[in-house]
């Protein structure tokens, strides 16, 4: 049983007739983008958007209509994975790399359903390093800023590169341990001069569908 699908593939069920969607980037949007592309092969009639170069691909090899953003005044429903979620539906997101373009999307969408395997939801966030984007320019002064706030942050590589986002910047990788207090640290990170966007998402997401090793999926709500 492919729990990633399962949480995707139900989360698909609330895609309708002339919805405008976000498609979400990682191995759990990934099936989300599968199955709406194969119900837009079955009749579907959408608009989408993708928060990533990746999953732009992977929708256009789908048969997803995209559409530029100008054209659109916002969305619906945006489909998106994460890396962690607690109760209250707070997120870390960005393993992936794409936490600025899913932020914005997803800031722009009337509702945000994350969907993700049993394994991501915690008590508290924090095991998984946040991803913090932030700008090349003077990117050793502002890790030395996330060092002075306890961060540890290690740049992202890959390949023996430094990873670059779609946007071409740089992502920090910062262990913060337990965090007690997500809404004033996604503040702090924000106040940081060359921090472009860190991966909390506060607020944003509406509703989780969790797929379970037993084989059914969990709708959470945010209270
Ligand atoms: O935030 C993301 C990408 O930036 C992903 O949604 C997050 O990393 C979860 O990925 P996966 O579904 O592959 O576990």
């Amino acid at each position: 049983m492919n729990l990633k699908q399962l949480a995707a593939e139900k989360a698909v069920e609330y895609v309708k007739d002339g919805m405008r969607i976000g498609l979400g980037t990682g191995s759990t949007a990934y099936w989300a983008i599968r199955k709406i592309g194969e119900r837009v092969r079955e009749g579907l009639e959408i608009q989408a958007v993708a928060t990533s170069k990746a999953s732009e691909k992977l929708a256009q090899e789908h048969g997803i209509p995209l559409i530029p953003f100008a054209k659109l005044d916002g969305l619906d429903l945006t489909i998106d994975g994460a890396d962690e979620l607690d109760s209250e539906l707070h997120l870390i997101k960005g393993g992936g790399g794409a936490l600025l373009r899913e932020k914005i999307v997803a800031f722009h969408s009337k509702e945000m359903i994350v969907i993700a395997d049993e394994s991501k939801l915690v008590d508290k966030l924090g095991s998984f390093p946040l991803p913090v984007e932030i700008i090349p320019f003077a990117n050793e002064w502002t890790l030395a800023s996330l060092d002075e706030i306890s961060a540890n942050p290690m740049l992202r590589t890959e390949e023996d590169h430094i990873f670059v986002t779609d946007n071409g910047n740089y992502i920090a990788d910062c262990r913060f341990g337990s965090i007690d207090n997500p809404a004033e640290l996604h503040r702090k990170l924000l106040a940081m001069p060359g921090v472009v966007d860190n991966g909390l998402f506060i607020g944003l997401a509406a509703r989780a569908i969790i797929g379970r090793k037993d084989g059914t999926v969990t709708v959470l709500e945010r209270k």
